[in-house]
């Protein structure tokens, strides 16, 4: 379990505890400004709080065990250096001290999943912005965490990127891993998670299945946008 216990964090934060588990796909949504980063961050051990990882305090954790066990995509990441996506890719390898056999075939199959592996050479200044948000998650995928923390990672990606990354995260969800996604898209939230989790103005609004929490009551309280949900099942369309 990744849990937080009634986290504190001035002006962005009011008290969150919450417990998620691996083998699923956890959404974090809510309005801007609502504390969503905020959250991501700390489940990522890197604000100030009582977060714990299987019971163990993460600012009590070694920096390079948590970054082996947790993958964490930040909302604007920046690239220092223009290398090639493989080798930035590679960087995600840097926790693990394992083979460079095991290194390459880690990032040759973390390039495949999102579907980069033709551009693998190419310097990161020279992909397009939907590139080079997938060049940043393949980085994360490569470390192989336990948890995979991402920010808005599907916000600049054409539908059928985002149709595919959905289900590597559902695929690795189904592994055991523990998948937790800031989202905008609300439908992309219901038809995908497991759970979610609602924020606004730093308090934990809603926490459970996306039906429930997802309810246009819920909808129109906290976004103020009076909407519905449209079809059935994993294809469910949000109307308003
Ligand atoms: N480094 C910071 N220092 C102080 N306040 C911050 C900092 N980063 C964000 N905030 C504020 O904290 C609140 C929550 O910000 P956060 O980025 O977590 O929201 P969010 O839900 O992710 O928003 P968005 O949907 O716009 O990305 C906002 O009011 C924001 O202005």
């Amino acid at each position: 379990m990744l849990e937080t216990f009634d986290l504190r964090v001035p002006g962005r934060l009011d008290g969150v505890t919450t417990g998620l588990a691996p083998g699923s796909v956890t959404a974090i949504v809510g309005p801007n400004g609502a504390g969503k980063s905020t959250l991501l961050s700390a489940l990522a051990g890197l604000l100030p709080g009582d977060v714990r990882l299987k019971g163990r305090r993460l600012d009590q954790t070694p920096p390079r065990e948590r970054a082996r066990r947790i993958g964490y995509l930040p909302q604007s990441a920046e690239v220092a250096w223009n290398v090639s996506v493989r080798t930035l890719v590679g960087l995600g390898r840097l926790p693990h001290g394992a083979s460079a056999d095991d290194d390459a075939a880690a990032v040759d199959k973390a390039l495949a999943d999102v579907d980069l592996s033709r551009l693998s050479e190419r310097a990161i200044g020279h992909l397009s912005g939907g590139e080079r948000a997938r060049a940043l998650l393949a980085r994360v995928l490569a470390g192989n965490p336990e948890w995979i923390l991402a920010d808005e990672p599907l916000a600049s990606l054409d539908i059928a990127q985002v149709r595919n990354l959905l289900a590597r995260f559902r695929d690795l969800a189904g592994a055991g891993r523990g998948v937790v996604l800031v989202l905008h898209d609300l439908a992309q939230a219901m038809n995908y998670a497991d759970r979610v989790l609602v924020l606004h103005k730093g308090h934990l609004e809603a926490d459970g299945a996306p039906d429930e929490a997802l309810d246009p009551g819920v909808i129109s309280r906290i976004w103020g946008v009076d909407a519905r949900w449209l079809g059935e099942g994993h294809g469910r369309a949000l109307a308003w």
